[in-house]
């Protein structure tokens, strides 16, 4: 598959995202307007630093409002055609994406339009130039794919194809089967960029929310499939307006955007797999299709099995230990050789990390979860260009294959164990006496905050690398902002991450007021609770208006609410179960989470999370 970008994906002048693209690995891009039209460079500098850095100058776009006009407006919308046509010429470029009509069209007649673009096509020629035609969704006229080919067919004309957008056309909800049908010939381009569903209207929608695939909620890799049938063997190119994008790390938005590619050739040869008629047919070893695009493929990996662990950081452990501690976590020893403890509460294991810089407060730094294999996890996570982290091991060590998440949280493949144990921990605490815990626990789910620039990167992260599944995102109320929480996991929920987006407020706060948190689950929090009590720990105090408000809620029985209150424990029910648990106090950025989960209750809580922001912001600013 031969990979493209819009320059207007990216933040930077023309030279800055030319270059980010070379480092990142694309065969080509498309040349947005407005970035050469602001260029110092003149189109011969653009062509020499294009073929220096080995990109290929696949479209030039776009070119506006051209069709279904008055006899006068298509004559200056031919002048300025011939004055783009004589640019390419000198920047060495052959294709031009020239959309339909959204402001100038007074004329809806397909026969004139036919005539108008023929004309287009024929100067075109003229110029060794291609027009590729697509329906931009908001179209006066002309919004929607199968209208922009039918008048591609009636022109007939060599130099005249389409150009197909994936936003224009999912947005939509156009059905994409009928994409098979079209001559492979005439889709001269095609672009592909996915969204968030979102209810609004569609200009500014495509304007301000297009993501990287992956990033979003269209099914690209259907779309992608049904192109990929049609023959089509061109570009597969992102063009993604994104305000977040635009104003970010220009090398790191281009290495998200090449990994979306990457990851998308995987899941469309995966649904051309599972849609064809051959395996349909039951027949797996008979050959399959080959189609005139080639598509990569990754190494393949199932859903992680489990946490095996999450890693605190701090410069001072002691409010760290005692925490566990209190929690009822036992310290199972240091480590042979390097400065990390071991705390576990049965199969709940936490490393505590002295290696901190100095003053920095307590983080979650690493989490590992267990995989099949390892070095094949870790194989297709670099094929997918996460940046590797390295870990210094002595002999007769474990040695663990690690990953560096968006926001810098280390994650490392482990082997995990049908039994739930895991082998590195006999690396710690030689010589002691290891007193198993009674009670059992395990890492329920880990919760962690996001920088703005990074959360949609962090979405496709968790999903091509780890394979966990994005999970409808929902909005909390706080007292600084809304917080965009994301679930990402596995089909069976052994692995739960939350990725919070912090509010600006407290993003850009000099004190890192954002908070993170592991949640382990017991199989009493009641018992945990009054444990964790007698040990002096210091619960996040729940108002009592809470309580109030559960009751009136729930009708719950006096004796238990009386329970919740005391032990400052929350509660949910749905019709899958009921939730229980309770919060630690924070130290540094770090706090803990304690849940039952009764029946098959599936979520977390989601309507006492308001309560936890707006007690933690309050005991934040007391402070
Ligand atoms: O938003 C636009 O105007 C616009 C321009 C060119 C494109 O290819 C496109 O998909 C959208
Ligand atoms: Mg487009």
């Amino acid at each position: 598959m031969r990979t493209g970008i819009a320059t207007v994906c990216l933040s930077g002048t023309l030279k800055e995202k030319m270059q980010a693209c070379a480092i990142a690995g694309f065969d080509g891009i498309e040349i947005f307007e407005q970035d050469l039209v602001t260029s110092p460079h003149i189109p011969e500098e653009v062509r020499t630093m294009a073929a220096d850095l080995g990109l290929g100058l696949d479209l030039y776009q776009p070119f506006r409002d051209f069709d279904g006009v008055t006899p006068d407006l298509l004559k200056a919308n031919l002048r300025r055609a011939e004055a783009k046509f004589k640019l390419m010429s000198r920047l060495g470029m052959d294709t031009i994406l020239v959309c339909s009509n959204v402001a100038t069209a007074t004329i809806d007649d397909d026969e004139l339009r036919a005539s108008q673009l023929a004309e287009l096509a024929e100067l075109a020629g003229d110029h060794g130039v291609k027009v590729a035609y697509e329906a931009l969704a908001w179209g006066k006229y002309v919004n929607d794919y199968e209208h922009a080919y039918r008048l591609v067919e009636m022109v007939d004309h060599p130099n005249l194809g389409t150009c197909l957008d994936s936003f224009h056309i999912l947005s939509r909800d156009w059905d994409t089967a009928p994409i098979e049908q079209i001559n492979a010939e005439k889709i001269f381009f095609v672009q592909v960029a996915d969204a968030p569903k979102l209810s609004m209207d569609v200009l500014s929608w495509s304007r301000h929310y297009r993501v990287f695939p992956g990033e979003g909620q269209f099914d690209l890799a259907k779309f992608m499939g049904h192109v990929v049938r049609a023959g089509y063997t061109g570009p597969v190119s992102l063009e993604v307006f994104n305000d977040v994008f635009r104003q970010s790390d220009v090398e790191r938005t281009a290495v998200d955007a090449m990994r979306s590619l990457i990851w998308l050739e995987e899941q469309s040869a995966k649904w051309l797999a599972s849609t064809s008629s051959e395996t349909a047919a039951g027949n797996g070893s008979a050959s399959r299709r080959r189609y005139p695009m080639e598509l990569a493929t990754l190494p393949k990996v199932n859903e992680p099995a489990g946490f095996n662990f999450a890693e605190v950081k701090a410069d001072d452990t002691a409010q760290l230990e005692k925490l566990l501690g209190q929690l009822g976590f036992e310290f199972e020893g240091r480590h042979r050789t390097k400065d990390v403890q071991l705390w576990t509460m049965g199969q709940a294991r936490v490393i505590i990390n002295e290696q901190a810089a100095s003053h920095s407060e307590p983080a979650i730094a690493a989490l590992g979860f267990d995989v099949d294999s390892p070095v094949i996890a870790s194989a297709r996570a670099q094929q997918l260009k996460a940046p590797v982290v390295a870990r210094k091991v002595q002999a007769d060590e474990e040695v663990f294959q690690g990953i560096s998440a968006p926001d810098s949280t280390e994650i490392f493949l482990c082997q995990g164990s049908p039994d739930g144990t895991a082998a590195w921990t006999h690396e710690f605490g030689e010589g002691l006496e290891h007193v198993s815990s009674a009670q059992n626990a395990v890492i329920d789910h880990v919760n962690l905050a996001q920088p703005w620039q990074h959360f949609d990167e962090a979405v496709l992260f968790y999903t091509s690398a780890l394979a966990l599944e994005p999970q409808p995102f929902a909005e909390v109320p706080s007292p600084s902002g809304l917080v965009r929480s994301q679930v990402m996991e596995t089909t069976d929920g052994a692995v739960r991450l939350v990725l919070n987006l912090a509010p600006a407020q407290q993003a850009q706060s000099a004190r890192k007021t954002y908070q993170e948190h592991i949640a382990f689950a017991v199989g009493d929090l009641v018992a945990t609770a009054r444990s964790a009590r007698d040990r002096g720990l210091e619960f996040l105090q729940i108002p009592a208006n809470y309580y109030e408000d559960l009751d009136a809620r729930f009708d719950l029985e006096p004796g238990f609410l009386a329970t919740l209150k005391e032990l400052n424990l929350l509660y949910d029910r749905d019709a899958n179960g009921e939730f229980l648990h309770f919060y630690t106090a924070t130290v540094g950025s770090v706090f803990f989470e304690m849940v039952e989960r009764r029946g098959n209750y599936d979520g977390y809580g989601a309507p006492n999370a308001p309560v936890r922001h707006a007690v933690q912001y309050d005991s934040l600013h007391r402070a």
